[in-house]
C-alpha cells in the first residue's frame, strides 16, 4: 500500500545542512497498523510528512496505493491526497466552526453537495462516539473529544491511509487508550491503512501490527511488532521495550535463593506450553517458579519467568541444556554448586 524507497530528506538553512531523513526504505502493507518509533528529533515527522509530500523528500520515491506521488502535477497531488487523511498530537480544528462544520467542511473541498456533506458528517461523529456533540465547538470538548473530531474529519473523504503524528502525545492515559481503540476500530471496520509515529512504545504495544525504529534520520530495527518485543537487536529498541517490559529480578530473591537460577523467556505458541511440568517429569530435579510476568502483543504471550532449579548438578545441567533447545533465551542468573544434591524421584 505504501512504498518508500530510499528517501533522503536534508534541510539547508544559512549553508548548514541538517538530514532530516537518511536513506530510508519501508514498506506498508494494506490494512496494517504500523508505528514509527522514536525520540524527539529521529526524524518520524519529516518521515511522515514525505509520506503524502507535505514534505518534499530531497530524493527517493513515494508510492501510495501503486502511484509515485512525486511525479505528480499539483492538482493530481491534491487529489491523490484526498486518499490519505492526517490527524495531529495539536488537533488542527477551526475554533470557528462547530464539530459538524469542521468534519463537513473536510467535503467542501471535495465538491461534495451541502446535504451529503452533512449527512457524512453525522455518520462519521457516530462512528467516533460524538453524535451529541455535532453543534458544540471545539473549545467546549476535551482533549480525547477533540481528537475524535479530528480523526472524523480525517475520514471524511473515505481515505486509504491515515497518517497520525503522535496523536496521542497530549493526551492522559486513559484518553490514550480511548482513541487507540478508536483507530484500532476505524482499522479493522473500514480496512484503514493506519501509520502512526510516536515516541511511546506502550502504543506500539497496543495497536502496532509491524513497527520501525528510528535514530539519527534512518530506521535501525523493523518488523512485526511481537518480534521486536520478543527478540529486540538493537540497543535503542531495548531501551524503548524497557520502557514498556522491565523485566526485573529483586536483588533480595537472588540473596535467598540456593541452587541454579534461570530467567527463560517464554514466546508465542511456547508460553502456553507445558515446558515446565515435561522438565521437572524428565530430570531429577524440584523447580520452583521464583519470579514471572507475562505480556500481551498481539494478543500473543510473551513471558519471562525465573527457576530456582535443585538436583545433582549433573542432572540440572543436562535439564538446563534442554531448556535451551526449546526456548530462544535462557540465562543461568546464579549457581550455587553447594546446593546440589540428589532429588529422590517418587515412582
Ligand atoms: N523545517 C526544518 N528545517 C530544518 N531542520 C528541520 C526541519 N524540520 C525538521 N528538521 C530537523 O530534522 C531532524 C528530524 O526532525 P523531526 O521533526 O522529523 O524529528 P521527530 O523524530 O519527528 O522529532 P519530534 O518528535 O521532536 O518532532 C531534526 O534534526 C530537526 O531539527
Amino acid at each position: 500500500m505504501i512504498s518508500i524507497q530510499e528517501l533522503s530528506k536534508i534541510y539547508t538553512s544559512k549553508n548548514r545542512q541538517v538530514i532530516g531523513v537518511d536513506e530510508v526504505s519501508l514498506d506498508i502493507q494494506e490494512g496494517e497498523i504500523y508505528g514509527i518509533v522514536g525520540y524527539s528529533g529521529a526524524g518520524k515527522s519529516t518521515l511522515l510528512r514525505c509520506m503524502n509530500i507535505l514534505e518534499r523528500p530531497t530524493s527517493g520515491k513515494v508510492y501510495i496505493d501503486g502511484i509515485d506521488l512525486l511525479s505528480l502535477s499539483k492538482k493530481d497531488l491534491r487529489k491523490a491526497r484526498q486518499s490519505i487523511g492526517m490527524i495531529f498530537q495539536g488537533f488542527h480544528l477551526a475554533m470557528g466552526k462547530t464539530v459538524l462544520e469542521n468534519v463537513a467542511f473536510a467535503l467542501k473541498a471535495a465538491g461534495k453537495p451541502k446535504q451529503e456533506r452533512h449527512d457524512r458528517a453525522h455518520r462519521l461523529l457516530e462512528l467516533v462516539g460524538l453524535s451529541d456533540k455535532a453543534d458544540q465547538y471545539p473549545a467546549q470538548l476535551s482533549g480525547g473529544q477533540k481528537q475524535r473530531v479530528s480523526i472524523a474529519r480525517a475520514l471524511a473523504n473515505d481515505p486509504k491511509v491515515l497518517l497520525c503524528d503522535e496523536a496521542t502525545s497530549a493526551l492522559d492515559p486513559n484518553t490514550t487508550q480511548s482513541i487507540l481503540k478508536l483507530l484500532k476500530k476505524i482499522n479493522r471496520e473500514l480496512g484503514l491503512t493506519i501509520v502512526l509515529i510516536t515516541h511511546e512504545m506502550e502504543v506500539v504495544k497496543e495497536i502496532c501490527d509491524r513497527c520501525a525504529v528510528m535514530e539519527d534520520g534512518r530506521i535501525v530495527e523493523q518488523g512485526a511488532a511481537y518480534e521486536i518485543f520478543a527478540s529486540p537487536q538493537n540497543a535503542l529498541t531495548k531501551r524503548f521495550i524497557r520502557t514498556v517490559i522491565d523485566f526485573h529480578v529483586p536483588e533480595e530473591l537472588l540473596k535467598n535463593s540456593r541452587g541454579t537460577i534461570v530467567q527463560m523467556k517464554f514466546t508465542g505458541g511456547k508460553a502456553g506450553d507445558t515446558v515446565v511440568s515435561d522438565l521437572l517429569q524428565n530430570y531429577k530435579i524440584k523447580g520452583n517458579i521464583l519470579h514471572g510476568n507475562v505480556d500481551y502483543i498481539q494478543e500473543k504471550a510473551l513471558g519471562t519467568f525465573v527457576m530456582e532449579l535443585t538436583g545433582e548438578s549433573n542432572e540440572v545441567d543436562r535439564a538446563v541444556e534442554s531448556l535451551r533447545t526449546i526456548l530462544d533465551e535462557v540465562e543461568v542468573l546464579n549457581h550455587d554448586r553447594t546446593a546440589d544434591q540428589p532429588v529422590a524421584r517418587a515412582e
